[in-house]
């Protein structure tokens, strides 16, 4: 059972210390992993994966409840994390229905065919056209191959580390995505350009020149804006839903800030204020 996995720091791309020399994540909590593109994001993500001991690029190590990883249980260890990331594509030729039941089945669960309508109804939820058990992964779009991959890691692989790189643009419901996967005790690394997401996490790690360079808390002016965010998107998703669905907008469907202008101003002062 992993309670908590510790990043211990190596050294960013100039080989100078990481400013963070230790990072602990429990489970239940989400990290958002965030910083400008190519600042080492999905390398932290991938010492992760390899439950790195100072033989990677970044010198980094990794434990696990407290303890590093011996290299022969190494092998054992890799189901107990679950990648999922936008690249994300199936390529073999089986139904849906009998790749969930042999992966169901490698996994060891003793009622795989009970588990299918719960899979079929997370699938459904984040992605748009319907798919059914009987459709061919190969006929899968790239938006339901990731909803299906989303339901499987979080039904069937009981993997208690989930690594999620950049979904944002997977074509799936992501904020959905994130709650199904975190709402089941794991240990959630999200790598993400996208607010909504950063803000979702208890806490980010910010990334810059290839080393873990600060960790911020969410603060609770940052939950407002959170919610606040959260209910533009909410208006987004419905007006692209009403266009993909052949509908025209009418004069009233503007997006509606659910703050009054100068409240959002103050709001975004403060917040200016207490991020210098
Ligand atoms: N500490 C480090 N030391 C040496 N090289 C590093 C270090 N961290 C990252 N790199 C290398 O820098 C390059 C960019 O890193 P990475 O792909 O992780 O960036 P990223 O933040 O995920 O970028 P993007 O947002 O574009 O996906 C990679 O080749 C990676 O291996």
């Amino acid at each position: 059972m992993i309670k908590h996995i510790t990043i211990l720091g190596g050294f960013d791309k100039n080989g100078n210390q990481e400013k963070i020399s230790e990072l602990k994540v429990c489970s239940g909590e989400v990290l958002a992993v965030v910083g400008p593109t190519g600042s080492g994001k999905t390398q932290l993500i991938s010492d992760i994966e390899q439950y790195a001991e100072e033989e990677t690029l970044t010198g980094r190590k990794i434990l696990i409840n407290g303890q590093p990883v011996d290299k022969p249980g190494k092998k054992s260890l890799s189901r107990l994390v679950a990648q999922v990331s936008q690249n994300m594509n199936f390529v073999i030729d089986l139904s849906i229905k009998d790749f969930l039941l042999m992966h169901a089945r490698v996994r060891g669960i003793s009622n795989p065919e009970q588990i299918l309508p719960e899979l079929l109804y997370v699938t459904n939820l984040l992605s748009g056209e319907p798919v059914t058990l009987t459709t061919n992964l190969a006929q899968l779009s790239g938006g339901q191959s990731r909803a299906l991959m989303v339901a499987d890691v979080a039904i069937i692989s009981n993997a208690p580390v989930v690594l999620i790189d950049e979904i944002e643009n997977a074509g799936i419901d992501r904020l959905q995505a994130l709650k199904i996967l975190t709402g089941q005790g794991k240990i959630v690394l999200v790598v993400s350009h996208d607010p909504t997401l950063m803000l979702m996490s208890k806490q980010r790690v910010v990334m810059k020149n290839g080393g873990m360079d600060k960790i911020c808390q969410t603060t609770e002016l940052e939950k407002r804006v959170l919610k606040d965010l959260i209910g533009l998107e909410e208006q987004v998703a419905s007006l692209r839903e009403r266009l993909r669905q052949g509908e025209n907008l009418g004069a009233e469907d503007g997006i509606k800030a659910d703050v009054e202008e100068k409240e959002r101003r103050i709001l975004w002062q403060e917040y200016r204020y207490t991020s210098l």
